[in-house]
């Protein structure tokens, strides 16, 4: 038995309760300063009011001030947070984590720099002085929260730079419907699921567009389909052009294919293409969490600066631009079909 910390009790955090817990682990779930009401309830009855699942009897909680108490003789430690708390995770919590102990984050996402550099979150906490020593590791991968929670059969990938590390805490979190690939390109496995956070607020657009056009409910998938198959050919150059391994595009499609289904970015997206302005669709969906909108702007970003230093060509992007366009420019949906096409001729 090991005894896990995780630290952020938001729904993808607590749904790895259960894997772990049914595996025998000690469970010691913390919550952020924006839980407190999340945790209050977890400790009257294991229901968790986001999640909307009961947790299983035996995990314990704690409240942020708790923390050290909650990371006292810990095996491994969780983190939880969304793209939001990052720098949270970062000044709060890194300062005091052990270095020999393994930490396997569940935050998708990345940063941009000036010169147009994307760097993973991993990364990122690596880079600050309370990071420098820690042992990080990541989860990517197609994976719903709720889903998981309801033992759906789930396929992700744990990656990290130690692939014995990884074999560790792939024994401790993999049950008969919890199954884990290892990965030491952590590059690859984290821009892959963190692009297509970006790309499902694209391919959703279509379902938006169908509504707008035949009514609420009317579902079409050619023009969905279209932006799926635009959004996987672009997520692979952007692979290519972080440098990061085009074949971890398997994590970032799957992954787009449940967040178009089941993920929170749909949303967006298909108030957006039902012909919402971006302000009027984020009033209407205030409190939700969407990362959608931070991973696409700064992906944008992050072409235009390479473009500006002849290092990347916009052309190749037009979905993501047209993304761009509508969240930071106040543009219209207006899909560049024509920009899709391409010409293949054989040898
Ligand atoms: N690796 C994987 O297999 C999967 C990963 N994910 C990713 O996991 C992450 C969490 O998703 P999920 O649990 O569903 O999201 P939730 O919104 O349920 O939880 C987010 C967590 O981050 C906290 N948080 C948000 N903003 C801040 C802040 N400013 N400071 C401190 N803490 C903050 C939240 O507090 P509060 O609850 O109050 O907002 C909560 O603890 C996301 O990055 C998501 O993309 C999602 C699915 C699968
Ligand atoms: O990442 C997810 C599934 O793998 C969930 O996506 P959302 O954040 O859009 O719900």
């Amino acid at each position: 038995m090991a005894i896990l910390t995780f630290i952020g009790a938001g729904q993808m955090a607590s749904a790895l309760t259960f894997p772990t817990f049914e595996n025998g682990h000690e469970i010691r779930l913390v919550g952020t300063p924006l839980d407190r009401e999340i945790i209050d309830q977890l400790r009257k009855d294991n229901y968790h009011i986001n999640l909307k699942r009961t947790l299983h009897d035996g995990i314990k909680y704690y409240q942020v001030e708790e923390m050290e108490e909650a990371i006292q003789g810990a095996d491994v430690i969780l983190g939880g947070v969304s793209s939001f708390g990052v720098d949270w995770w970062a000044d709060e919590v890194l300062p005091k984590l052990n270095k020999d102990v393994p930490i396997i984050t569940v935050t998708k996402g990345m940063i941009d720099l000036e010169n147009g550099d994307m760097i993973t979150y991993p990364d990122y906490w690596q880079s600050k002085p309370a990071g420098k020593e820690l042992n990080f590791n990541a989860i990517g991968g197609p994976c719903t929260s709720y889903e998981l929670a309801d033992h759906d059969d789930s396929w992700v990938a744990f990656c990290g730079h130690d692939i014995e590390t990884l074999r560790y805490l792939k024994q401790i979190f993999e049950t008969s419907y919890y199954h884990i690939s290892l990965s030491t390109d952590v590059k690859g496995v984290e821009f892959s699921v963190a692009l297509k956070n970006a790309y499902a607020l694209g391919v959703t657009l279509a379902v938006g567009l169908a509504e707008k056009r035949e009514g609420i409910g009317k579902v079409h998938y050619n023009s969905q389909a279209a932006l799926f198959g635009e959004g996987v050919c672009e997520m692979r150059k952007l692979l290519k052009l972080a440098g990061a391994g085009a074949d971890n595009i398997v994590y970032g499609a799957g992954d787009l294919y449940v967040t178009v289904f089941g993920g929170r970015t749909r949303k967006i997206g298909t108030l957006l293409g039902r012909g919402l302005s971006f302000d009027e669709a984020m009033a209407k969906l205030k409190g939700v969490t969407l990362e959608s909108i931070v991973i696409a702007t700064r992906t944008a970003r992050a072409v235009r600066n390479l473009a500006a230093n002849g290092k990347a060509d916009l052309k190749d992007y037009p979905l993501l631009m047209h993304v761009d366009e509508i969240i930071n420019q106040g543009k219209p949906v207006n899909i560049p079909w024509t920009a899709f096409e391409t010409e293949y001729v054989g040898e």
